[in-house]
């Protein structure tokens, strides 16, 4: 079963991990009671931290881990959130994206690591968090899932996501076999030696042939020639999109994507249809048994590696492990760790950062600094996320108040009246502004300015005090020179999540910047797609960029 898109327990709005296992646990005993007494897996999007659940720690998304290049932070993380999930009851995640985005007006682009192959292979360390660590001896491409503390894991979206054309979600991806393998496949070799459960079928096409009827890739290339022994599951609705209209002629689908490897599919609401045009092919030999026995056994597999058949309920002794200390300092690590470095201070000789905390007044403003909502990104709470409390944790207006001198007065204005501009007594401004939150093809974007007016803002700001910028992006975004050029820091913080702490950490000294771009920063949006295997590479900041406080 299947929780997409906020999709959870009736009548809360805000869920807890206990009200999810009670849910799960539900339909686990429907399960038992059935005819073969076969457990269910129930699979959720933890991609950022069990990201659906009240009060479970909000990792930074996928973009601010590339920018740490950490693979054993990276393994933390998943470990974490491994027992986050479990605590809910939910056996399965459909985490890592392995996705790496070579056009930032990608929609999904926050879910990718980075445009750089080797640093998305690096943070594949994940799937060993999720699922643990396979033993020396653990068969290659066999599932592993170490115990009740573990999920099983699901590297996404196979294959080439993104590298779409223009970046257009559920687009094309037009390389050479050769390209695809180099740059798009690499990661899924690690997640395979990792014991990787399952892969999930990208929407995408590869020249032109949609991924979820794709023979060769799914199964001579995935299944044969790299061996992977998983399951590999369709995305939410991915047999519907095989035809024109969406959703027409199913059987047909079925029969394509079931034939081209699929083993098991995400069917939301025709399931009693799936199910009978599915025995209805197998009973006419369009679908040959022995690809059913195929996907049956690989599904099996998964659920034995993952001990479900031992273990079918929640581990409800997990539940203080939601939003626990240790997580939310993990979390505030991998902040601290994932903020870039962009500008700092008018001149070298006059560096800007780290800022006085003991300043006598300062200006805290925009529409990102006290916006719990904004700061954690799409797949928060539900499928594009939203603005507000809508998870537990710290702002960056909180964050500055906790970390600022007794003496020090902190005003917040989300935008700045002119009264305020007009006062002389601030001793510098902190200014937040960036991306609302979005998911999938509706974050696709062509134009990729600072919403809400927040060139104006950071303009009309640092026009009145020396001024901090921080952006809440999950890409990089338009940065015109005459901007830079007014602010006296700049920081890309992407999507941080719910520890704002490690904003402050960072900006007022207590740890250095470590962060370095795991996206090239482009200058104008005509010159995408731009990535540093480019001949005319020309961009803002390079692939990698990133500045320290400190001299040396
Ligand atoms: O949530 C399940 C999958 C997810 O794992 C894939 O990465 C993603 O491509 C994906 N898209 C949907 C469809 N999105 C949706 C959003 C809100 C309500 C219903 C469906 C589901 N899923």
């Amino acid at each position: 079963m299947v929780s997409t898109g906020g999709s959870g327990p009736f009548g809360k709005v805000k869920t807890e991990s206990s009200d999810w296992a009670d849910m799960v646990d539900r339909f686990q005993k429907s399960a038992l009671d059935s005819r073969l007494g076969i457990p269910l897996i129930y699979g959720i999007d933890a991609i950022h931290g069990n990201n659906s659940i009240y009060g479970a720690t909000i990792f930074p998304h996928n973009v601010g881990l590339g920018a740490t290049r950490d693979a054993d932070l990276a393994q933390k993380i998943g470990e974490a959130t491994a027992l986050e999930v479990r605590a809910s009851g939910i056996h399965y995640t459909f985490a890592p994206c392995v996705a790496v985005s070579r056009d930032p007006r990608w929609g999904r682009c926050y879910e990718s690591y980075s445009e750089d192959t080797v640093i998305v292979r690096k943070m594949t360390s994940i799937v060993t968090g999720l699922q643990g660590q396979p033993p020396p001896k653990h068969p290659k491409g066999y599932p592993f899932v170490a115990g009740r503390k573990n999920v099983i894991a699901c590297a996404k979206h196979f294959v080439g996501d993104g590298g779409t054309d223009g970046g257009i979600n559920e687009g094309n991806t037009i390389l050479s076999y050769e390209e695809l393998e180099r740059i798009h496949m690499a990661p899924y070799l690690d997640c395979i030696s990792r014991g990787v459960s399952t892969i999930m079928a990208s929407y995408s096409s590869w020249n032109g042939r949609k991924l979820h009827a794709d023979h060769f890739l799914l199964t001579e290339v995935l299944k044969d020639k790299l061996g992977f022994k998983g399951v590999v599951i369709s995305d939410w609705r991915g047999l519907d999109r095989l035809s024109e209209p969406r959703g027409s002629n199913y059987r047909y689908c079925i029969s394509s994507a079931i034939n081209a490897g699929i083993d098991m599919v995400m069917v939301p609401y025709r399931y009693k249809l799936f199910v009978e045009d599915l025995t209805s092919l197998v009973e006419s030999g369009e679908v040959q048994m022995a690809r059913i026995d195929d996907a049956i056994e690989r599904i099996l597999r998964v659920k034995f590696a993952a001990s479900v058949f031992e273990f079918p309920f929640a581990n409800r002794s997990l539940l203080d492990t939601v939003g626990c200390k240790l997580h939310r300092d993990l979390a505030r690590e991998a902040v601290r760790k994932s903020l870039v470095l962009l500008k700092n201070g008018k001149d070298l000789k006059n560096p800007f950062l780290p800022l006085d905390r003991n300043a006598k007044r300062i200006l805290v403003a925009g529409t990102h600094a006290n916006d719990l909502g904004y700061q954690c990104g799409g797949w928060t709470a539900d499928w594009k996320g939203s603005s507000g409390n809508i998870a537990i944790g710290t702002t960056i207006l909180d964050a500055i108040k906790e970390a600022v001198g007794d003496e020090t007065e902190v005003v917040y204005e989300q935008y700045p009246s002119t009264e305020t501009l007009a006062r002389r007594d601030f001793s510098y401004a902190v200014v937040a502004v960036g991306e609302e939150p979005y998911a999938e093809t509706l974050g696709d974007n062509s134009e990729l300015v600072i919403p809400f007016d927040g060139v104006d803002l950071l303009s009309s700001v640092a026009g009145c005090f020396p001024t901090l910028a921080i952006l809440i992006s999950g890409r990089p975004l338009v940065l015109e020179p005459w901007l830079l050029e007014k602010i006296d820091a700049l920081i890309a913080a992407w999507l941080p999540g719910s520890e704002g702490g490690g904003i402050a950490d960072v900006v007022f000294g207590d740890h250095d910047f470590e962060g370095k771009l795991p996206v090239t920063w482009f200058k104008r949006v005509e010159q995408l797609p731009l990535h540093a295997e480019m001949n005319a590479y020309d961009p803002l900041f390079s692939l990698g960029f990133g500045l320290t406080c400190n001299k040396e």
